[in-house]
């Protein structure tokens, strides 16, 4: 017991802390939890059962001596990881650009004084997407609507029909009328503009969603696995409105989350918080508690 206690005191007094050591512990801690996260929110998940369901398999091999196994997945460990690569390439694609985001970015530095715009969209476009949606709902009219966010969605504006429109309820009800040219597939939101119509997006794989569910909450979840957009998808069968979102759908969600989601992809409290410790209460901080009165009301 005493040699073990004089062991653990000497092996402490050997080390020796410098900053470096602290400065790596943090990052690499950051990176870890960053990766941990990026795991949970996307298909990864599922992957990393999988990869402790093998380990687990491997372990059992080496301690009963399996040589043959052993041999075979020494040998294919380097295909597994070249097949990971290929088969989450969106994944990887998708956080390699959140790592270049401005967004990310401006996180990591707490007084990254860069003058972002205003609103991603004002509240008049909040209301009528939340208003168009709803009476879209109750008419059964499918809609498929994406709103842009950092990402740029233009490889799938190109597969559509470019407009230049601002975002009305009526404008929204025009489009997504059954057998009128604009109707199918997706249209696609940047600030307070529909900006194309009849979009191609990806249908996703997800095995999780629900098999009832069909091309439409596919495509909506489909894109917002690859991108960091939200979707608002419309049922023709059901009228009910979901949201899909980093690849997870809220279905059937009430006038008042979608509103909820829409203020926070608004983008107010970003700009709030950036200016509000020099210029004190601003005008976007008003627009916040007009907004949550709003959701109140
Ligand atoms: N990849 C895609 N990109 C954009 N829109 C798509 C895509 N796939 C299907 N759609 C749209 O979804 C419509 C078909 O919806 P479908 O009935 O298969 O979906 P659903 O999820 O069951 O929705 P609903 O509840 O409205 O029936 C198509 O007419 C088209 O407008």
């Amino acid at each position: 017991m005493m040699g073990m206690k004089q062991f653990i005191h000497s092996y402490l007094s050997s080390l020796t802390f410098t900053y470096s050591d602290v400065l790596e512990i943090i990052i690499l801690s950051f990176v870890v939890y960053h990766i941990l996260i990026w795991i949970r929110n996307t298909r990864a998940w599922t992957l990393m059962k999988g990869i402790l369901v093998m380990i687990v398999f491997i372990f059992i091999a080496t301690l009963l001596n399996l040589d043959s196994i052993l041999f075979l997945v020494s040998k294919g460990i380097n295909a597994i990881l070249v097949a990971t690569a290929v088969i989450f390439q969106p994944e990887l694609r998708r956080a390699l650009e959140q790592l270049g985001e401005k967004k990310f970015l401006s996180s990591l530095l707490p007084f990254d004084m860069e003058k972002d715009a205003e609103e991603r969209f004002s509240d008049k476009t909040v209301n009528e997407l939340v208003k168009g949606s709803f009476e879209m709902g109750k008419a059964k009219t499918g809609a498929l609507i994406v709103l842009e966010k950092n990402t740029k969605l233009t490889e799938y504006i190109r597969t559509g029909i470019e407009l230049d429109s601002l975002v009305t309820s009526q404008l929204l009800l025009n489009i997504f009328e059954h057998n009128t040219p604009l109707h199918d597939g997706a249209i696609i939101v940047r600030g307070n503009r529909i900006i194309s119509a009849t979009c191609y997006l990806p249908l996703s794989d997800n095995m999780e969603l629900s098999k009832e569910l069909g091309t439409r909450h596919r495509a909506g979840v489909g894109i917002s696995e690859v991108t960091d957009s939200l979707t608002i998808i419309v049922s023709e069968e059901t009228g009910k409105v979901s949201i899909a979102q980093k690849g997870v759908l809220t279905r059937d969600v009430t006038p008042e989350e979608l509103k909820e989601q829409l203020v926070i992809l608004q983008d107010k409290n970003v700009n709030t918080k950036r200016f509000k410790f020099w210029k004190g209460k601003g005008k976007n901080e008003e627009n916040i508690n007009q907004n949550k009165e709003n959701i109140d009301q």
